[in-house]
């Protein structure tokens, strides 16, 4: 789809509208003062989401749930609520967290050191991700197990994602059509259910018997919380719900980023070594862990994460907006409920903006005067998180993350190349993200301050 889209965009210019058998029309957005003049200027004419399929029934092992429902207001509610938990002071409150993870990972590394093998870090890092978002979600730590029960139920569904999507077409259609289909999904959903149930339970009973004192989590704002339409609280399936897509956008997003600023590290050591001379300067050479405290002073660190986030943005496009009332873009007509899909990744490699798009240079973000404005609100350069009111409500805990392990794995260990082996920095689609082809492998060797 992608290839398609950018060739038909070579040919077409910037803004190109599909339309099939009297659909709304999707529109694609290549062309980043385009992107300004919907996402910012014009930002709450595009920036709803599309309808999606209405749960109506699920039959799980425990009970049957009878609603759920994912209208705009719905979507408004828990972008609010993700701004709540993922506020900067609230970030701050689980830096024990990043620590409890970080120890994790390096556990996992210095076994892989002491055997001599390779370290395939893809796996490594999506698990630690999901393990600090199922503690920051649900607030204490949860065993191994659970934790891989968590992971097991939303991947299967995930990796399901694209042969569902034809359910949201017409429902009543393809509850006829497809009902096979329908059975499938509701079965991945109830499991889903039934692994999240007993966590949030837990939580709930927890918050209950101890007040206040407790760091807040994910899954705590939504206790309480009233639909200000419906006027009702929500209930268990709209809260798994909830708790299993903070848990999937958090993960494979920010995992997918860390790899390929490794593998850009790995693959130009003399990126790595000044990255490492920049830490060393600020921390001292007994310590053990670079903290978090530390890390706004490393602009280096800095440019190295945002050039990693330019040339590999995790997702090439933002997840699909929708119009809600006619309008007028470059002079087009765009009728309401047309959906629009934004190149983010063609978007951050616009020659006329960057020399040497295609280019790993961290130094490219060091010569401004001014702090870098990844929130794009005055002027689009690039936007791995995407820009104005649908903007990534996690991006102040993604880029602290990314810097946070950065800067421990460099501090921690040296990173080479597999001998003979180069980095291979080919790309592949996944669900959600566009991820390395062929997954970052390298020998580790602990650093001698
Ligand atoms: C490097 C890491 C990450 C990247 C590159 C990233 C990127 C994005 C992008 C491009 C979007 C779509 C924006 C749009 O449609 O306009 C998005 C949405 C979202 N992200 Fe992230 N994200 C990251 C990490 C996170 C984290 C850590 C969380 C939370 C735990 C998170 C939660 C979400 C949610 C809930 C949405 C949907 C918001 C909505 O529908 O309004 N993301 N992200």
């Amino acid at each position: 789809m992608e290839s398609f889209v950018r060739s038909l965009n070579s040919k077409l210019g910037p803004l190109i509208i599909l339309q099939f058998f009297g659909t709304s029309p999707a529109i694609i957005i290549s062309d980043r003062s385009l992107a300004h003049q919907s996402l910012i200027q014009n930002g709450a004419v595009f920036s709803d989401r599309p309808s999606s399929t209405t749960i109506t029934r699920v039959t799980s092992n425990q009970r049957t749930i009878t609603s759920a429902s994912y209208g705009p207001t719905w979507r408004l509610l828990r972008r609010n609520l993700m701004s709540e938990i993922l506020h900067p002071t609230r970030v701050k409150s689980y830096s024990h967290a990043r620590k409890w993870v970080l120890q994790i990972l390096v556990d996992i590394l210095n076994s892989h050191y002491k055997s001599g093998d390779p370290v395939r870090l893809h796996d490594h890092f999506q698990y630690a991700m999901f393990c600090l978002l199922v503690l920051m979600c649900f607030g204490e730590k949860v065993d191994e197990k659970t934790i891989e029960k968590v992971k097991e139920a939303d991947h299967h569904l995930l990796q399901n994602l694209s042969r569902f999507h034809i359910l949201n077409f017409l429902p009543k259609l393809t509850k006829i059509l497809f009902c096979k289909r329908w059975e499938e999904f509701l079965k991945m959903y109830g499991e889903k259910y039934d692994v999240l149930m007993p966590l949030i339970k837990e939580r709930r009973k927890l918050k209950e018997e101890r007040n206040d004192e407790y760091v807040l989590a994910y899954v705590d704002t939504l206790f309480d919380l009233e639909l200000p339409e419906e006027k009702r609280k929500l209930n268990d399936i709209e809260i798994s719900n909830l708790c299993s897509e903070f848990l999937v956008a958090g993960t494979d997003t920010t995992s997918t980023a860390l790899q390929w600023v490794m593998a850009n590290l790995v693959k130009y050591p003399h990126i790595q070594e000044k990255l490492f001379t920049e830490i060393k300067g600020v921390v001292g050479d007994e310590e053990t862990e670079v903290k978090e405290d530390e890390l706004q002073k490393m602009p280096y660190l800095k440019a190295v994460i945002l050039e990693g986030l330019r040339r590999h943005p995790p997702a090439h496009f933002l997840l699909t907006h929708a119009v809600s009332e006619d309008t007028v873009l470059n002079g087009f007509f765009i009728p309401k409920k047309a959906s629009v899909n934004v190149m983010v990744a063609d978007i951050g490699w616009d020659p006329k903006v960057w020399e040497d798009p295609m280019e790993f240079k961290p130094e490219r973000f060091l010569n401004n005067e001014q702090v870098f404005d990844i929130t794009g609100s005055k002027e689009i350069k690039m936007m791995p998180f995407g820009v104005g009111r649908r903007i990534c409500p996690g991006i102040g805990l993604a880029m602290l993350k990314l810097e946070y392990f950065v800067a421990n794995l460099i501090w921690w260990y040296e990173w080479k190349a597999v001998d003979g082996d180069e980095v291979n920095l080919e790309e592949k689609r996944e669900v959600l993200t566009v991820a390395m082809k062929n997954p970052l492998q390298a020998h580790i060797s602990p650093r001698t301050k």
